[in-house]
């Protein structure tokens, strides 16, 4: 890592211009009198290499000295609402249970709440060694500003390696917060995690719109913050023999300091939310009409289903985005998903793969998505959804 230094001394005028002249990207600004460097700088260097020796420098970042022995422990961020649990704090909690395994660590849960009574001790059966909890009244609403805090007082105080939230509405929220505060790294909708015996938390997601998985590290700083979509892991089995310790935390002024001021709620209708379908029948481009759209809620509806989609029919408007599968939509995770004219594009598969049994209809025998079924229909759909109808009314 490091960074580009001008040397201003050394810029003139027929300096300036020939520097802005070389910059493939258009990066390098000269306005008379000052060079400078623009967001569109791609740091590849070129200026550097190509340049007039001497004008912009590449200077390394001298490595911080970091002490990983003092960080230790692999924290999970309990996210409840009203006293319920967040199901994918479960998730989260057998992932870090497996990743303590591999590099030896206690798992941590911290929850932030009031009047969660036995819920709280109830994490110790799903994997927490220890779970700090912050109560307070003030604590019952959920507010960005005073949870960070409470984060911090909790980092400054354990020093945990890892620190993993869902990513939800919550987690997306408090997430970078925390880690703005230590100068840290976040790495948003993790896939996959992997934790090496110096207790760098390989993060591997999706990049490049799905194209590639990177693997991200965090060398350098600590806490490394993750957050993880619902339904990516598996939950934690439930082991009621296990053993754990819940630390019932004080919180500190500075801790309670609030910003926001919670006058009035207005409960929103409960949401639809696919992520939680056991049954899924997922319409693509290749449903090109309503009578295609009717034939496939019907089916939907005969098989007790959520009907959900592809992105290009959020993009027409015949569908709300939290219907989307994929890489920008939902992930899920269903017993059965039925795909109806999906290719199966990258994108859309990071979102599906972990359904238990997929059947997918399509004409084309070499699309993509026949690659991830376990059953798969050659045909038109508009023949084979009919056919499908028929067979579970009993009239095929
Ligand atoms: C950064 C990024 C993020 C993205 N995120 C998502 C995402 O979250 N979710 C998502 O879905 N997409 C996403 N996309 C878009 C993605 O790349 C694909 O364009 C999209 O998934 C294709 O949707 P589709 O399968 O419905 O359409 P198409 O790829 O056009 O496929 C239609 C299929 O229908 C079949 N077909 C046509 N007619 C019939 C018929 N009569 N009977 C049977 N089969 C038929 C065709 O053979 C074809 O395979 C993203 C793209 C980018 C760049």
């Amino acid at each position: 890592m490091g960074s580009l230094q001008i040397h201003q001394e050394l810029v003139t005028e027929a300096v300036g211009k020939k520097m802005c002249e070389l910059c493939p990207f258009h990066a390098i600004s000269y306005d008379g009198k000052k060079l400078e460097i623009t967001a569109g700088c791609r740091m590849c260097r070129l200026c550097v290499k190509n340049g007039i020796p001497g004008v912009i420098t590449f200077e390394e970042t001298k490595e911080q000295t970091l002490d990983k022995t003092k960080w230790q422990g692999i924290t999970v961020f309990v996210e409840q609402e009203e006293g319920r649990i967040h199901p994918v704090s479960y998730e989260l909690l057998g992932k870090a249970k497996e990743l303590s395994q591999s590099c030896p660590q206690q798992v941590l849960a911290v929850v932030i709440g009031y009047g969660m009574g036995e819920k709280v001790k109830d994490l110790i059966s799903y994997g927490a060694d220890k779970i700090y909890y912050y109560e307070h009244f003030e604590l019952e609403e959920f507010d960005p500003g005073l949870y960070t805090n409470i984060l911090q007082q909790f980092i400054e105080e354990v020093h945990p390696s890892v620190f993993m939230f869902g990513a939800t509405i919550k987690g997306r929220s408090l997430a970078p917060r925390a880690a703005a505060r230590f100068g840290t790294g976040l790495t948003a909708d993790c896939t996959s995690l992997l934790v090496k015996d110096n207790t760098d938390l390989v993060q591997i997601r999706p990049a490049f719109g799905g194209n590639i998985m990177a693997q991200i590290v965090t060398p350098g700083a600590r806490p490394q913050f993750c957050t993880v979509r619902y339904k990516v892991f598996d939950a934690a089995a439930e082991n009621r023999e296990a053993e754990g310790e819940v630390v019932y935390k004080k919180l500190s002024e500075m801790s309670l300091r609030r910003e926001i001021r919670v006058k009035r709620k207005i409960r929103k209708p409960d949401e639809i939310d696919i992520s939680e379908a056991q049954i899924i029948v997922a319409v693509g481009r290749g449903v090109k009409d309503t009578q295609g759209l009717k034939m496939a809620k019907e089916l939907a509806d005969m098989l007790h289903a959520q009907l959900a989609c592809t992105r290009p029919l959020v993009e027409k408007g015949w569908f709300d985005a939290r219907r989307q599968i994929g890489l920008s939509g939902r992930t899920v995770k269903p017993k059965l998903l039925i795909t109806l004219g999906i290719s199966g594009s990258v994108q859309f598969a990071a979102g599906m793969k972990g359904a238990e049994r997929i059947i997918a209809v399509n004409s084309d025998k070499n699309a993509a998505v026949f690659d991830i079924a376990h059953y798969g229909f050659v045909g038109d759909l508009y023949e084979v959804v009919p056919g499908l109808l028929r067979l579970i009314k009993g009239e095929g």
